[in-house]
């Protein structure tokens, strides 16, 4: 469970989230707002990627672990973008081993295989560099990618903002029934009204605050 409670970010003038307290769940959660409203910013705050300027988050009772060199990021959460963000130079295996090798996993060929397999891409030539593959492709390997065995939190930063309309369900049924399966909280940042239909809980950034419904 994400609990927020009286958060508020300011940059300078800007106060995209103010005093915003919610109890973010259940699985699949859909944050919608217009563009600038804080949607991005909410996510790094739960992410342990930034501080709030006030007020708490607590991801199961305690704040995520700020993310710096020394201790990576929390265990606990994963995050993906709607441009993906895999290494460039690194083949599809490379670029999931290389974040297991992050969180401190060794994963033995099986287990490459069972993460792509988890996101339907063990047809994958596994060789391939991730700018030959789709962006439907990509994104699936991004969320292999993210789904260490510890993790209980995916943040989705608008995973589908650069699909088409088939792969924007692809990739929405494969986050859903992800979490769903893993016991994972999937909490998905999007414009797309078609994703957000398929969300147990829709929520809008509205003045600074989330408002359900
Ligand atoms: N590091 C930063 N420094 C200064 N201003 C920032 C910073 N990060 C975000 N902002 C500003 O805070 C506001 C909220 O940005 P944020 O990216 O969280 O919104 P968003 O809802 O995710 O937008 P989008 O849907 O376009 O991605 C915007 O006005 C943005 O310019």
């Amino acid at each position: 469970m994400i609990s927020v409670e009286d958060l508020t970010v300011a940059y300078g003038d800007v106060t995209p989230l103010d005093g915003l307290t919610v109890e973010l769940g259940p699985h699949p959660t859909a944050v919608m707002g217009p563009s600038g409203s804080g949607k991005s910013t909410l996510l790094r705050v739960v992410a342990g990627l930034q501080r709030p300027s006030a007020g708490l988050v607590e991801i199961d009772g305690t704040p995520p672990r700020q993310a710096s060199w020394r201790s990576g990021g929390d265990p606990r959460v994963a995050l993906i973008h709607q441009d993906y963000r895999l290494v460039p130079f690194l083949t599809v295996e490379e670029n999931l081993r290389l974040a297991a090798e992050v969180r401190g996993e060794d994963l033995d060929d099986d287990e490459v295989g069972e993460r792509l397999a988890a996101v339907r891409l063990d047809h994958l030539d596994r060789a391939r560099l991730p700018g030959t593959l789709s962006g439907g492709e990509q994104q699936r390997l991004a969320i292999a990618r993210a789904l260490g065995p510890g993790v209980s939190v995916l943040l989705a930063d608008e995973p589908t903002g650069a699909l088409d309309a088939e792969n924007t369900a692809v990739v929405t049924d494969l986050l859903v029934d992800l979490g769903a399966g893993r016991g994972v909280q999937v909490v998905i940042a999007t414009h797309d009204a078609s994703v957000a239909e398929r969300a147990a809980a829709v929520y809008r950034v509205d003045q600074g605050r989330l408002v359900r419904g």
